[in-house]
């Protein structure tokens, strides 16, 4: 797979995050992406420590809020499995996230859901595997025009008709 930028696609800004089971993944993907051509940077919101035992809701949280303010256009988060991390970021209004252990659900997760933010789970897939999944997703881009864009739009229906209803929160500020 060429780590060429694809013809008119743009140079994606990357938020990483990771709980401290998932930070030496995160971190090697992080270094990955940084010598990417395809990717404009990364931005480490954290943890930076294995040592640091902050909860994995938090971490995820806050890449999935820069992706809501526009600061960032993809995220790649690590925790033990890749699911907290991935629920966390879709309770952050406007999120699509999800785990992707396999090269076709990480295409997909572009393809057909327009997913901003993919997660890994750092105690169930070995670190070549997640490099390869990731290098492979950087090059996939959504097409707008595609029978899968009305689909994606009735999720964002949804939210914005139910926004605020029931809203729990994540507790992570
Ligand atoms: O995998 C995790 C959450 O999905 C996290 O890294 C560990 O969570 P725990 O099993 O609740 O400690």
């Amino acid at each position: 797979m060429s780590a060429e930028p694809a013809r008119g696609a743009e140079p994606l800004r990357i938020v990483v995050a990771a709980d401290n089971a998932g930070v030496e993944l995160k971190d090697r993907l992080r270094d990955l992406m940084r010598d990417d051509p395809r990717v404009a940077g990364v931005v480490d919101v954290g943890v930076s420590d294995a040592a640091d035992d902050t909860a994995y809701p938090v971490p995820a949280a806050a890449a999935a809020e820069m992706i809501a303010r526009g600061e960032a256009d993809r995220g790649v988060l690590v925790c033990g499995t890749g699911i907290g991390v991935a629920i966390a970021a879709n309770k952050v209004p406007g999120i699509r996230a999800t785990v992707a252990h396999d090269s076709y659900s990480a295409e997909r997760s572009i393809k057909s859901n327009d997913c901003q933010i993919i997660t890994f789970g750092a105690r169930v897939i070995g670190p070549h595997a997640a490099e390869k999944i990731l290098t492979e997703w950087l090059g996939h881009r959504f097409d707008a025009a595609s029978p899968s864009a009305a689909k994606v739009a009735r999720i964002t229906e949804y939210e914005n008709e139910h926004a605020g209803a029931g809203a729990a929160g994540t507790g992570c500020g």
